[in-house]
């Protein structure tokens, strides 16, 4: 078992969210002890679903959010939208590698216009689209569903991609952030923390909630009791 070496970062998805009041919901959510704001981008095109663009990012900036933004991009092509979410404000930008004809541009790009970033990989990615870019990465992104929706149960195989990705990060010798996403609830995120993950996306489990903060509490709870050893 495997303790990283940065506390555990719960991140809501408003995907999950009651848009007509989504500025209230983000700052109900932050309240409520979240540590940073999961913002899903979807396309219509890379996944079956749409979402919202930079402009909502921006207008959360503009009302007073000031925790970090972390924006999961399921576009293609991906370098436009980068562009924009860096103006918009985010602090953290993910994408999927299919989505990029140039991996290492797209996350220079990110990275020149100073934000985090990262590479998302879907449940059936390989995880050799790691390779060349662990010392460029700060954050790695498994989906433990299917892109596109929220609600969808956790892909148990997702547990082995979690330990292989900590193996592969801590040979790398650096902090980057392992983040899971989809079907993450009290019940399974206790696994999921003691596999080696250390950022924690999730939706439905929170917003479909009555009380944001026993939601997320809960989880916290369970995040306390994780067996950990320092492997490094
Ligand atoms: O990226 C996503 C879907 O593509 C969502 O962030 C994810 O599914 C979270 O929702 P839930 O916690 O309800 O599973």
């Amino acid at each position: 078992m495997i303790c990283p070496s940065q506390p555990y970062l719960i991140a809501p998805s408003i995907l999950s969210a009651d848009f007509a009041r989504l500025g209230e919901e983000v700052d109900n959510v932050l309240k409520a002890g979240a540590d940073v704001i999961h913002f899903d981008v979807m396309d219509n095109h890379y996944v079956p679903n749409l979402t919202f663009g930079s402009m909502i990012c921006k207008a959360l900036r503009d009302y007073g959010v000031d925790a970090p933004v972390d924006v999961h991009l399921m576009v293609s092509p991906v370098d436009g939208m980068i562009e924009q979410f860096l103006e918009a404000g985010a602090s953290i930008i993910t994408f999927h590698p299919e989505a990029s004809g140039h991996v290492d541009r797209s996350l220079q790009l990110i990275k020149d216009g100073g934000a985090k970033c990262g590479l998302v990989l879907n449940p059936a990615t390989s995880l050799h689209h790691l390779d060349y870019v662990m010392d460029k990465v700060d954050q790695i992104l498994l989906m433990s569903v299917n892109p596109g929706f929220g609600g969808q149960s956790f892909i148990e195989s997702t547990l082995d991609k979690v330990r292989d990705v900590r193996k592969l990060i801590d040979a790398s010798g650096r902090d980057i952030r392992l983040e899971v996403d989809g079907g993450i609830k009290a019940n399974n995120i206790r696994a999921i923390a003691e596999a080696g993950a250390d950022m924690f996306v999730a939706g439905s489990a929170i917003f479909n909630e009555p009380d944001y903060r026993a939601a997320i509490d809960a989880m916290r709870q369970e995040l306390s009791l994780v067996n950990s050893v320092i492997s490094k």
